[in-house]
């Protein structure tokens, strides 16, 4: 038995737009949609509208994520991924999108999918001052702190493979024929 669904209402701000739709049975996100047609430079970003607005209920917010297609096969990304759509903004929707590609321009048409969106519960909390947190296994660990540590080429271990043998990339500097 599926959960109901949760009832938002939206606002078409661009009446022609159709309305952000998941494009398959229980995909997470509902794809938007450009209303503008633009072209991105190598390196360029720009906001681009989405032409809906939405009225979340409190203690929802909504995420506005990338689309895989569009990073895997046109190197575009979200600036700000993801973007959060707070319950009450009545603003139009809107993405930030860049061009990673180092060669090509990518060029959106007006109502291609740009992006996508997620509405999830959110906790509210009330941060509560204290002079020394409770200790924690991982403690202040971050930022490479398990290990695999990337080398850059040419640095004395020259593999990215660390003492625990967990790898992340090798980071390969001035690569040939670029
Ligand atoms: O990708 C995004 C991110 C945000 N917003 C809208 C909805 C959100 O509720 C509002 C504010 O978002 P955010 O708080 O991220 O922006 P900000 O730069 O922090 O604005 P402010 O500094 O006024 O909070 O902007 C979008 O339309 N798209
Ligand atoms: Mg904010």
């Amino acid at each position: 038995m599926s959960n109901p669904l949760l009832d938002v209402q939206i606002r078409r701000i661009d009446p022609e737009v159709p309305l952000p739709a998941y494009a398959m049975p229980g995909d997470a996100g509902a794809d938007l949609r450009t209303t503008e047609a633009c072209e991105l430079a190598p390196g360029e970003r720009t906001v681009l509208p989405t032409g809906v607005a939405i009225a979340l209920p409190e203690g929802y917010a909504a995420f506005v994520h990338p689309r895989s297609g569009l990073a895997a096969r046109c190197g575009v990304a979200l600036v700000n991924a993801p973007g959060t759509v707070d319950a009450g903004y009545r603003g139009e929707i809107k993405v930030i999108v860049v061009n990673l590609d180092p060669r090509d321009t990518v060029r959106f048409e007006r109502f291609d999918r740009i992006a996508q969106l997620v509405v999830q519960q959110v906790e509210k909390v009330r941060f509560h001052e204290v002079a020394e947190l409770p200790g924690s296994a991982r403690a202040e660990g971050g930022f490479g702190s398990t290990g695999g540590h990337a080398a850059v080429d040419g640095d004395a271990g020259g593999t990215a493979a660390d003492k625990g043998g967990n790898r992340y990339a090798s980071v390969v500097s001035d690569r040939e024929g670029q």
